[in-house]
């Protein structure tokens, strides 16, 4: 396990500081209806630092804190106890004070979604300060940039999922801030949007030194994108490091997919022998195995009786989902593609 803080892209110290971040949300008694909720720690004494001009991510399944900690960090809720430094500013104290230095897209649609996609970015600029003609240059600017100018006169009421996404993700960008928090940004987009979010994001941090907090749950993505990851489990950050950095602590195992055309032979004694060890999904079983053990793997289940049961198999290097699991976490909610 690491959890000690890599060296990064830092330039000019820390953007953001976060020390000893805890919260819970309080138990709820049972009522006509409703079962009982016990009290729930979403966020447990977590210590961050993001670098300026960094792309620092925060990896995790579902219910594992994420969203609880970026609401902290961006003042919509006060945590029971912990620090929030960003920019030199105390968050906790005054959290009236993110707005100013931060654009964050969160998971909900916001009241953004009754006007225009142009009316959107504009109002964004606008409540941030700028003057009509700099929102609107700004405007026309970044919706071009992400190729949504012939959405421009639509409600983002009457977009789709993927489309609606993008069209929150430009008005964040207008009126710009040094530090961007993005709660699942590419969520139901196409590869096309998904493109277009990340140029826009690496341009920012190129020309202006922008600083990008990226929560996800997809490993690929946080592979491709992050500069590096704090993976959360249970409101705690288990690790911090490069995505390179956390693989290489696994790097002495290897992934086995093995895809079963029907059923798993259970008869054959070796595969019987493997069932306990091998996460299923479906007709597909992995397993995080020795190199050695992997071929002896391999080799039992294409040569012997198993193989005619066998539809396909795969080696692979590790991913940062083996890393997750290696960590102790549960792969449930962890997206792979
Ligand atoms: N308003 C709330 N009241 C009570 N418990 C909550 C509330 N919001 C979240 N939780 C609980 O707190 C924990 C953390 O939730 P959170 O939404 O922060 O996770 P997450 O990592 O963002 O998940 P996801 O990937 O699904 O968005 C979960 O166990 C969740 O059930």
């Amino acid at each position: 396990m690491n959890t000690r803080t890599a060296p990064s892209a830092r330039q000019q110290g820390d953007v953001v500081r976060v020390r000893g971040l805890t919260k819970s949300y309080p138990a709820v008694r049972a009522r006509r209806g409703t079962a009982a909720t016990p009290e729930i720690r979403a966020t447990d004494d977590v210590c961050l630092d993001v670098g300026r001009g960094e792309i620092f991510g925060l990896l995790g399944p579902n219910g594992a804190g994420k969203s609880t900690l970026v609401r902290q960090l961006t003042g919509l809720m006060r945590p029971d106890r912990g620090s929030v430094d960003i920019l030199g500013h105390d968050i906790v104290r005054h959290p009236e004070r993110a707005s100013r230095i931060l654009a964050y897209l969160g998971q909900q649609s916001t009241a953004l979604d009754e006007l225009t996609v142009s009316l959107a970015a504009e109002t964004t600029g606008r409540l941030r300060g700028l003057d009509l003609r700099r929102a609107r240059a700004e405007r026309d600017a970044v919706l071009e940039e992400l190729g949504l100018a012939p959405l421009a006169a639509r409600p983002l009421k009457k977009l789709s999922g993927g489309q609606r996404r993008l069209a929150c993700f430009a008005a964040a960008l207008v009126g710009e801030r040094p530090l961007l928090v993005l709660d699942e940004p590419t969520t139901g987009m196409d590869p096309v949007a998904r493109r277009a979010v990340w140029a826009a994001v690496d341009r920012r941090r190129a020309e202006h030194g922008t600083t990008v907090l990226l929560v996800t749950h997809n490993v690929i993505e946080a592979e491709t994108v992050l500069d590096r990851v704090a993976v959360l489990h249970r409101g705690r950050v288990v690790a911090c490091d490069t995505p390179a950095g956390l693989k290489a602590e696994v790097a002495g195992e290897v992934r086995v997919d093995l895809v079963w055309r029907d059923r798993p032979p259970l008869e054959v004694p070796e595969v019987a022998a493997l069932h306990g060890r091998a996460t299923e999904s479906g007709r597909r079983w992995t397993l995080r195995l020795a190199p050695e053990e992997a071929r002896a793997v391999v080799s039992t289940v294409t040569g012997g009786a198993a193989f005619a049961a066998l539809d396909d198999f795969t080696l692979a290097t590790p991913s940062l989902e083996d890393v997750y699991l290696a960590l102790g976490g549960d792969a449930q909610g962890l997206v792979k593609a």
